[in-house]
């Protein structure tokens, strides 16, 4: 089974904790896309459901397949959120942010009494930090921000590059209109600690490290599907 067909594998059992009448938040991404195109076959078929989209890019698939959409402003409670990761590790812990969506997704599982992650096996880590670890930052003193997460995470033991994002020659603008700086420190051991150092940051809007949030990852593999439970 090749790479795609492991993330469509994952979003079809995802699908079936989805029930009539819920309220869903809907992640970003590649993995998140083939839940939205299964769920779209699904409420063409009857299925109601109200969605709450992570991005404007999710929210654009979501009109174009017609899957009935929501804000979090009218909707600001969820039953279930159904998004993918970069990374997930044993306690579910998770590094997100790859497509830049990560304010919106953790605004939105944070508002859904369950997260389910999505993911193929090799997002599977013992510890987070082999994917670079995306952090949301203001555009105003950019460079002072650099500066400080260099040395927050200095505090913690870790080093290690930290890149603006670019895309086309240009920052990357997130969909709140922020810039993205890209965190290579490597394994993180203390994701609490890192996190509490990131958001002692004034120019930090917020990181890709979903702690706690996740009830549930089903992780596909060519062995089958692995569903794990938070503790
Ligand atoms: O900002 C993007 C999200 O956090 C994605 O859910 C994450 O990057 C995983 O994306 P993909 O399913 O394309 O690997």
């Amino acid at each position: 089974m090749d790479a795609r067909q492991l993330k469509v594998e994952a979003a079809r059992a995802a699908l079936a904790y989805v029930g009539s009448g819920m309220r869903l938040g809907i992640g970003t991404g590649t993995t998140a896309e083939e839940f939205v195109r299964l769920l779209a076959e699904k409420v063409a078929t009857g299925l109601d459901v109200v969605g709450v989209p992570t991005s404007e890019r999710t929210a654009a698939l979501c009109r174009e397949l017609g899957v009935p959409l929501s804000t979090l402003e009218d909707t600001p409670e969820l039953d279930l959120t159904v998004d993918g990761a970069d990374e997930v590790d044993p306690d579910l812990t998770l590094i997100k942010g790859g497509g830049g969506a990560l304010l919106r997704e953790k605004i939105v599982a944070a508002a859904s009494e369950r997260m389910i992650v999505i993911a193929d096996k090799s997002k599977l880590v013992e510890t987070l930090g082999r994917f670079p670890l995306p952090i949301e930052v203001n555009k105003f003193g950019l460079r002072a921000t650099e500066i400080a997460i260099g040395a927050a995470a200095a505090t913690l033991g870790l080093s290690g590059p930290v890149t603006l994002r670019m895309t086309g020659g240009q920052p990357f603008v997130t969909d709140g209109g922020h810039f993205i700086l890209d965190a290579s420190f490597g394994r993180i051991p203390d994701t609490r600690a890192l996190s509490n150092a990131l958001f002692a940051i004034p120019g930090v809007v917020e990181h890709g490290l979903f702690i706690g949030l996740a009830s549930t990852a089903i992780i596909a593999g060519g062995d089958g599907i692995e569903t794990v439970h938070a503790a």
